[in-house]
C-alpha cells in the first residue's frame, strides 16, 4: 500500500484522476472564456493540464478522512486562518466548492482552473503560477472550521449555531498564556503541508485568491522542520531545543489508536463530524537564547529524556518504555504522558518556525504546535492543564492559538464541509 492509499483505501492512480474540463470551467476566471476567447480556450485548458508535474509523490485528496492528519508528515507547513467577510451562506458554500476543486487539483500537481498560462490573454490567470513545473511534493490541504463560524459575537451568520459540536469548545486561558488576538482564532483554517515550501505557499495563496470578497486571511504561519512524525520507523526529527520530538506520537498506521483518540465518531454528538478530527494550533515562542545557556543535565531533566538518543530517563534507547518515576516531577514527558492524563493521547504534527527577530537581539523562534484529537476537552485541554507545572514553561510562552473542527474527508464529487452544510 502506498502512502497515498493510506488515506483513501484506493490507489494513487485513482487519486490522481484529472479534473474534467467541465469542472475546470466552473472556476470564475475560466468562465471568462465565454466570448472572444472561447474557441481557442479549450485547447489552452488542455495545455494547462500539463503545467504541473503529477508524480508518485501525490497524496490522494478524496477519502474517508482528510489527508494531512494521519498521512505521513511532510517537511514544510503553511498554515492560514480566514475570516468570512460575508453573511451570505450560499456564497460561502460556493467558495467551499471552488476551494475543493482547487485543492483536489493542486494536491495532484495540477494547476487551479485553466492554469497559470492556459487561459485567455485578456483575463488574469486562474492559477498564480509559482508552482508551474513543480511536482505535487506530497501536498496535503486540510480544512477546519473555528467556533466563530458557528456563532460570532452572538450572531448566527450562517444558520450553523445548532450544529456546533460540544467538542469544539473555546480553549480556556492557561497559566502563562500571552495570546496575540492577531495570531489567534479564525472562522476557517487551512493547513497546507508539502515537501516543498513553494508548493505549500502556492496552495494557500491560490485559496486566498479564490476567496476574494468572501474570506480574508486573518493570520498565517510558515513552518520548517517537522517536530513530530506519524511514521515511527522514520528517524525522529528534532525541535529547536535540539531534542528528538515525536517519539511517542500516534502512528498513522495504528488504526485502533486513531479510532480511539483522533477520529470523531458517530456517537460523539455531532454526526457531521464522524470521520473528522479537531485541530488545536498554538504558536509557542521558544526562548532559545536562555535555553542555550542552560547546562545539558538541566535540559535533559526538563524533558525527562536524554539529548543524544532521546531515551527516557534511566533507559538506554529512544523506544524503551519510560519509567515516569525516574523523571523529575516537573519533567515535560512525565506530565504529558497518558499515564498522567487519564490515558489521553493526541496526534502531534507541529513545525519549527523562526520569524525574524524580536527587536531585543533575540530570534523570534519557536514551535508551531498542531495536535489532532477526537475531543479537545479530553485531549489538548486536559494535557495542557497538566503542563501548568512543566519545567519547560521557563523557556516557552504560548502567543497564538486556534481550535478548529476538521470535517471528514471529501467523497468524489463532494466538497469540503458538505456534511456540515447539507
Ligand atoms: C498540550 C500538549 C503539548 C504541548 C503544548 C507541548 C509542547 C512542547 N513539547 C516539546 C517537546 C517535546 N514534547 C515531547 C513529548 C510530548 N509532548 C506532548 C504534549 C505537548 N507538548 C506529549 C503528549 C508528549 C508525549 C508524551 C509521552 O507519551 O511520552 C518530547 C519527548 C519526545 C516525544 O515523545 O515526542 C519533546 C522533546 C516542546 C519543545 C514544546 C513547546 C515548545
Ligand atoms: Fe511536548
Amino acid at each position: 500500500m502506498t502512502e497515498a492509499d493510506r488515506n483513501t483505501g484506493e490507489s494513487a492512480a485513482q487519486g490522481r484522476a484529472p479534473l474534467s474540463r467541465r469542472r475546470m470551467l466552473g472556476f470564475s476566471g475560466a468562465s471568462l472564456l465565454v466570448g472572444a476567447a472561447a474557441g481557442a480556450g479549450l485547447d489552452r485548458v488542455a495545455a494547462a493540464e500539463e503545467n504541473r508535474a503529477p508524480g508518485a509523490d501525490a497524496i490522494a485528496f478524496h477519502g474517508p478522512h482528510q489527508a494531512g492528519i494521519a498521512t505521513p508528515v511532510q517537511d514544510r507547513l503553511h498554515f492560514a486562518t480566514f475570516d468570512v467577510i460575508t453573511d451570505d451562506r450560499a456564497r460561502l458554500v460556493r467558495l467551499l466548492k471552488e476551494w475543493t476543486a482547487a485543492a483536489a487539483a493542486m494536491t495532484q500537481g495540477r494547476p487551479v482552473g485553466a492554469g497559470a498560462v492556459g487561459g485567455p490573454a485578456v483575463a488574469p490567470p486562474d492559477d498564480t503560477g509559482e508552482a508551474l513545473g513543480l511536482p505535487p511534493s506530497r501536498l496535503t490541504l486540510t480544512i477546519g472550521f473555528g467556533p466563530t463560524l458557528f456563532d460570532k459575537d452572538g450572531k448566527d451568520r450562517f444558520g450553523l449555531k445548532a450544529r456546533r459540536p460540544a467538542a469544539l469548545a473555546d480553549l480556556p486561558h492557561f497559566p502563562g498564556d500571552n495570546l496575540d488576538p492577531d495570531r489567534s482564532g479564525g472562522d476557517i483554517a487551512v493547513q497546507a503541508c508539502a515537501d516543498d515550501p513553494q508548493v505549500a505557499v502556492h496552495a494557500i495563496r491560490n485559496l486566498a485568491r479564490l476567496g476574494f470578497g468572501v474570506v480574508a486571511v486573518r493570520w498565517s504561519q510558515l513552518g520548517f522542520g517537522k517536530t513530530s512524525s506519524t511514521t515511527p520507523d522514520a528517524q525522529t526529527p528534532r525541535n529547536l531545543f535540539g531534542f528528538k520530538d515525536g517519539t511517542e506520537n500516534i502512528s498513522g498506521g495504528d488504526a485502533a489508536a486513531l479510532d480511539e483518540h483522533v477520529w470523531a465518531g458517530k456517537g460523539d454528538g455531532a454526526d457531521w463530524m464522524a470521520g473528522g478530527s479537531y485541530l488545536v494550533a498554538r504558536r509557542i515562542r521558544m526562548h532559545i537564547e536562555t535555553w542555550d545557556r542552560t547546562p545539558l543535565r538541566e535540559q535533559q531533566d526538563v524533558f525527562g529524556r536524554d539529548k543524544r538518543e532521546g531515551a527516557p530517563a534511566g533507559k538506554a534507547k529512544e523506544r524503551d518504555k519510560p519509567d515516569l518515576s525516574k523523571m523529575k516531577p516537573d519533567a515535560h514527558v512525565r506530565l504529558a504522558h497518558p499515564d498522567s492524563n487519564g490515558g489521553s493521547r493526541i496526534l502531534r504534527r507541529g513545525y519549527s518556525f523562526t520569524d525574524g527577530t524580536d527587536g531585543l537581539g533575540r530570534l523570534e523562534a519557536g514551535l508551531f504546535f498542531i495536535a489532532f484529537q477526537r475531543d479537545p476537552r479530553t485531549g489538548f485541554i486536559r494535557v495542557q492543564r497538566n503542563l501548568a507545572t512543566d519545567a519547560m514553561n521557563e523557556y516557552v510562552q504560548h502567543v497564538g492559538s486556534g481550535v478548529f473542527a476538521c470535517p471528514p474527508g471529501v467523497r468524489e464529487g463532494g466538497y469540503w464541509g458538505e456534511t456540515l452544510f447539507a
